[in-house]
């Protein structure tokens, strides 16, 4: 039997286990390739927000790398909460030239802020060149472009322009659906430095169990681009991946606020072995 594809996640920790590591390595699992990670930042964190960060040390996060560089054969990296600007320039160094799936998490849906203006300037001046694209969320978009009051009207431009930075920018549509809401579909947009354009449309999945999407999305679309696909089939596949976690939590009640999107593999009580 062959071996799988390693992929590294470098991340922060969700204790509530819906975002950051938690979300990376079991949708890893799900999809088939072996993951390793790489921890930024302890978040004590639950589904009505963020208590308290603790960064981790700058060489730890070092040591960390280098262990995992130097032995396993890493097919491609996905970077979620990095917290600091030294860290996005470390992982930029150590990660260059490996297929990099850069989410640049900056807030989080409960509205805690995970990375400030070093952070984004960062991003945009040492990461992004060295990403193969980066999955950020229309707000997470228009603060790396410091360009505030746009709305998803102007998803396609600004994965344009984020593509003018030297990397693919795959900009998420995702709702925060309500109870009594009526939303149709979701749409994300593809745009690639040669300044071509994709639109990705799937039907909305009627749930507020959605905490932790964005990260499986991003995780999903590293561990595809590890087996190999085209960007614009991961970006699909990535895509089906995360609305089927997003039904099979649908009816869950966890938590008080946005429960987890679901990280099980067996779709819940039906299914218990
Ligand atoms: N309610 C939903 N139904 C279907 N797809 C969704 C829903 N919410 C998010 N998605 C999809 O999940 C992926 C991650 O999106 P998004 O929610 O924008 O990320 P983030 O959590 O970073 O805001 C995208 O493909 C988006 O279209
Ligand atoms: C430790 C940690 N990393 C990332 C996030 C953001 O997660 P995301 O998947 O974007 O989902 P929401 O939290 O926005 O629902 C996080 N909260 N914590």
């Amino acid at each position: 039997m062959s071996s799988p594809p390693v992929v590294l996640s470098i991340a922060g920790t969700d204790s509530g286990g819906a975002a950051g590591t938690a979300a990376d390595l079991t949708t890893f699992a799900a999809l088939g390739v072996h993951g390793a990670c790489v921890i930024t930042a302890v978040t004590a964190q639950h589904t009505l927000g963020v208590d308290a960060v603790h960064a981790v040390p700058i060489g730890v996060v070092e040591a960390q790398l280098e262990a995992v560089l130097g032995d396993l054969p890493v097919a491609a990296v996905k970077t979620g909460m990095l917290g600091s600007a030294e860290v996005v320039r470390q992982v930029a160094r150590r990660c260059a030239g490996i297929p990099l799936v850069v989410d640049p998490v900056l807030v989080a849906t409960s509205g805690a802020v995970l990375g400030g203006r070093e952070v984004r300037e960062a991003y945009l001046r040492d990461l992004i060149p060295a990403a193969t694209v980066i999955t950020p969320n229309v707000d997470e978009a228009a603060a790396l472009l410091d360009r505030p009051g746009v709305d998803s009207r102007q998803a396609p431009d600004l994965a344009k322009e984020l593509a003018g930075h030297g990397c693919a920018a795959l900009v998420t549509g995702g709702p925060q659906w309500r109870p009594g809401e009526v939303i149709e579909s979701c749409t994300d947009w593809l745009a690639t430095p040669d300044g071509e354009v994709q639109c990705f449309d799937h039907p909305a999945v009627r749930t507020s169990n959605d905490h932790g999407t964005g990260c499986t999305f991003s995780a999903a679309l590293a561990a595809l681009l590890a087996h190999g696909h085209s960007l614009t089939d991961a970006a699909e596949s990535a895509a089906h991946h995360t609305t089927t976690q997003l039904i099979a939590g649908s009816a869950w009640r966890l938590g008080r606020g946005r429960g987890p999107i679901a990280h099980t593999t067996n779709r819940g009580n039906d299914e218990r072995p």
